[in-house]
C-alpha cells in the first residue's frame, strides 16, 4: 500500500505539493490526474525517491522511499533518459542486467504488440516510437508498483488507445499497482479503477471512477472539468 500524508514540496516560492494526502491500495490501477503544473510529476518523483519532501510523509508498504522501495517500483519518467546512440536492444540488455524482475517474455510480447524493431537507434525513431520504447522498458519489469508519468506524451490518438489497452492486458490480472499521470482523462477513464484529481498541489477530488460516473451521470472528463472550473473561481 502507498500512503502519502500532508506532503509539501516547494520549488522557490512555488508549492508543487501543498499538503497532498492520499492512499493507494494494492492491485489498483489509479489515474493521478490534473492540469499542467498541478504537481503530478512531483508526486511520482517523491514516490520514486527522486524528490525529497519539505514536510509530510510517504510510506510504501510501511517504508519511506529508499533503495528497497525503489527496487519494487518501476518508474517511467516524463523525460527521455536513454542515450540516443543506444539501440532499443541495448537498453533492454541494460535493464535485464540491472533489475532482477526484468521479464523477457513480457518484453517480447510488447515488442510485437507495439511493432518495435529492437535494432533501431533511439535517436533515429519518431517521438511516438520513442515513447513506446520507454513504455516497453518500464512495463517489462515485474515490479509491484508501476509509476507511469505521462505515458501518452508524444503519441498520436490512434496509438494511445493501443497503449492503454496494452497496459490493461499486461497488468490488470497481474496484481500490480499502477499509477498513471496524464491530462488525457478520456483516454484513461476506461482503464483506471480509481482517480486522484490534483490542482495546485492539493487533492481536489478522488474516488472510484464508475461510482463517480454513475452518481453524476457524466463522463469522468466532464466531472473533472466542472471541479476544475469551480476551483479556479
Ligand atoms: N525542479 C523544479 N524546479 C522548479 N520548479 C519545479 C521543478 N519541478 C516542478 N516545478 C514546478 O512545480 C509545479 C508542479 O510541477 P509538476 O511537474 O509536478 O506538475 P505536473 O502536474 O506534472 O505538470 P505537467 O502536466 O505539465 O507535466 C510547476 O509549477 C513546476 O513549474
Amino acid at each position: 500500500m502507498i500512503r502519502v500524508e500532508q506532503a509539501i514540496k516547494s520549488f522557490g516560492s512555488r508549492k508543487a505539493l501543498n499538503e497532498l494526502s492520499f492512499t493507494i491500495e494494492e492491485g489498483k490501477m489509479v489515474g493521478l490526474l490534473g492540469a499542467n503544473g498541478s504537481g503530478k510529476s512531483t508526486a511520482l518523483k517523491a514516490l520514486a525517491g527522486l524528490v525529497q519532501l519539505d514536510r509530510g510523509e510517504i510510506r510504501i508498504d510501511g517504508m519511506p522511499p529508499n533503495l528497497s522501495t525503489r527496487a519494487k517500483l518501476s518508474y517511467l519518467p516524463d523525460v527521455d533518459i536513454w542515450n540516443s546512440w543506444m539501440r532499443l536492444s541495448d537498453a533492454m540488455l541494460y535493464m535485464r542486467d540491472v533489475y532482477w524482475d526484468w521479464n523477457d517474455e513480457k518484453a517480447k510480447h510488447l515488442l510485437h504488440y507495439f511493432e518495435l524493431n529492437p535494432d533501431l537507434l533511439i535517436r533515429d525513431v519518431s517521438k511516438g516510437t520513442r515513447a513506446k520504447m520507454k513504455l516497453l522498458l518500464a512495463l517489462s519489469r515485474h515490479a509491484k508498483y508501476v509509476l507511469l508519468d505521462d505515458p501518452f506524451a508524444g503519441i498520436d490518438p490512434f496509438a494511445r488507445r493501443q497503449i492503454a489497452q496494452a497496459i490493461v492486458e499486461d497488468f490488470i490480472n497481474d496484481g500490480q499497482t499502477i499509477i498513471i499521470t496524464t491530462h488525457e482523462v478520456a483516454e484513461v477513464e476506461l482503464i483506471i479503477d480509481d482517480f486522484l484529481f490534483v490542482h495546485d498541489g492539493k487533492l481536489l477530488l478522488e474516488g472510484h471512477v464508475e461510482t463517480v460516473k454513475q452518481e453524476r451521470n457524466q463522463s469522468l472528463a466532464d466531472v473533472l472539468r466542472e471541479v476544475y472550473e469551480h476551483a479556479r473561481l
